[in-house]
């Protein structure tokens, strides 16, 4: 079943793609934020390509993102993602989802921020509650008490995803209304870009 895609304005479409130029434009967020679902809809009404960090890491080491951690620890997952995104960032336009920690790596947060534009999709924590308690494939999660878990990550990380260009509020109304919403943030700053140098 085809979902209803509300009709975006094409000069919207257009300014978004202008200001992305041949950049990656990068979703980051916290574990069941939406990165995934929106990013793929964002690059459908951009049509750009998609590809998302996990997805892309899973692939290239044919194991599951829990496989990986079990079998060899965060670490690794995390220079694996790191490196995994530095080769996606070279080439262009596309809309990259990354996994929630990926921008919290010093370096790969400041590729992102020099090559990329990063959209923060930013979620109460009862909103990403409910998303991600549905499933157990997050392993940062196996703890005894995962809420809490999911609470300190949101106070660490929040104010390090703040450092993205762009923050959109993702919530409970439907996946592309929010996608609408991160392509006119992103549209808004061709029109900033072009009133710069007037003032
Ligand atoms: N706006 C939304 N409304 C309802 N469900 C959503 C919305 N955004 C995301 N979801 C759902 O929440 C879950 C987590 O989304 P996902 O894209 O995997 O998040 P992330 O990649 O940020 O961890 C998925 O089941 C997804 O379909
Ligand atoms: O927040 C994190 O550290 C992680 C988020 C996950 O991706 P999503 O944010 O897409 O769920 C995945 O990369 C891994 O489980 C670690
Ligand atoms: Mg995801």
């Amino acid at each position: 079943m085809t979902e209803p895609q509300p009709s975006l304005p094409e000069q919207e479409i257009a300014s978004a793609r202008r200001v992305l130029g041949r950049r990656n434009l990068v979703f980051v967020g916290l574990m069941g934020a939406g990165k995934s679902a929106i990013g793929r809809i964002v690059a459908q009404m951009l049509d750009i390509p998609f590809v998302d960090s996990d997805h892309e890491i899973e692939r290239v080491s044919r194991m599951s993102i829990p496989e990986l951690f079990e079998a060899y620890g965060e670490a690794e997952f995390r220079a694996l993602e790191a490196r995994v995104i530095k080769r996606l960032l070279r080439t262009g336009p596309r809309v990259l989802s990354t996994g929630g920690g990926a921008f919290m790596n010093d370096a790969t947060r400041a590729t992102v921020l020099a090559s990329g534009l990063s959209v923060w999709l930013k979620a109460d924590l009862e909103v990403l509650w409910t998303r991600v308690s549905k499933r157990d494939s997050r392993p940062l999660l196996k703890t005894a008490n995962p809420k809490q878990t999911l609470a300190s990550l949101l106070e660490q990380r929040y104010p390090v995803y703040a450092e993205a260009d762009v923050t959109v509020q993702s919530r409970d109304d439907p996946k592309e209304t929010i996608a609408a919403e991160a392509i006119a943030a992103i549209a808004r700053l061709d029109g900033e870009r072009k009133k710069a140098p007037s003032q």
